[in-house]
């Protein structure tokens, strides 16, 4: 698995590192209240896993599973819910934990979708911006870091559902993808 990276572009201990400063400012931010911190599966699972653990005070969580990447290292254009929230979230403050931001087009549609339900606030935590990729704007208020346009596995991203379970970010060669339309099987 570790032959089909090109490059570690963050390693395991600047995950940490940054994961601990991310916990620190959002544990100041919502002392006073009990967030929702709402992380979106799957490529999120390590980071709200980590994150929560850097976050030392009372808060809820829950998920939502959504995906438009399906087999393809680009966007559909079109996002699914796979997997709704489970609680009612009137009247909450509202965390989205992603892992990446790309063209924008899943956290706009969740944006939407979860300011209709009539939150106290929502605000978004990503691990990852890839941001000249931005088809939408769309607003990060805790970033871990900006990375270049370049297809990224590990820490919970994936292509064709593998490389979830590397422990650091690295880019994917890209002799693996290239030709792939998102219709071939594995
Ligand atoms: O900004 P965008 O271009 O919309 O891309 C970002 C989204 O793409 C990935 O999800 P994906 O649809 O691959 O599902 P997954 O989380 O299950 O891998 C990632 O986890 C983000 O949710
Ligand atoms: O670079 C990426 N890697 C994995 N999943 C993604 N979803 C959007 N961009 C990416």
């Amino acid at each position: 698995m570790n032959s089909d990276i090109e490059q570690i572009l963050i390693t395991e201990s600047e995950l940490q590192a940054k994961i601990k400063e991310l916990g620190s400012r959002i544990a100041e931010d919502y002392k006073d209240k009990i967030p929702v911190l709402i992380g979106v599966l799957n490529g999120a699972v390590m980071f709200v896993s980590d994150l929560i653990r850097a976050c030392p005070i009372q808060l809820n969580i829950d998920f939502m599973a959504v995906s438009s990447y399906q087999d393809s290292t680009e966007s559909s254009g079109v996002v699914k819910i796979i997997k709704d929230l489970d609680r009612n979230i009137s009247g909450r403050h509202i965390l989205i934990v992603e892992d990446i931001i790309d063209t924008g087009l899943t956290l706009s549609y969740l944006l939407e979708t979860l300011q209709a339900r009539h939150p106290a606030s929502i605000k978004v935590c990503a691990l990852l911006d890839k941001a000249s990729r931005r088809r939408v704007n769309v607003p990060i208020d805790y970033l871990g870091f900006q990375i270049p346009d370049k297809f990224v596995v590990g820490y919970g991203l994936d292509f064709r559902d593998l490389y979830r379970n590397l422990p650091y970010i690295g880019v994917l060669k890209p002799y693996l993808y290239e030709g792939i339309t998102g219709d071939n099987d594995i």
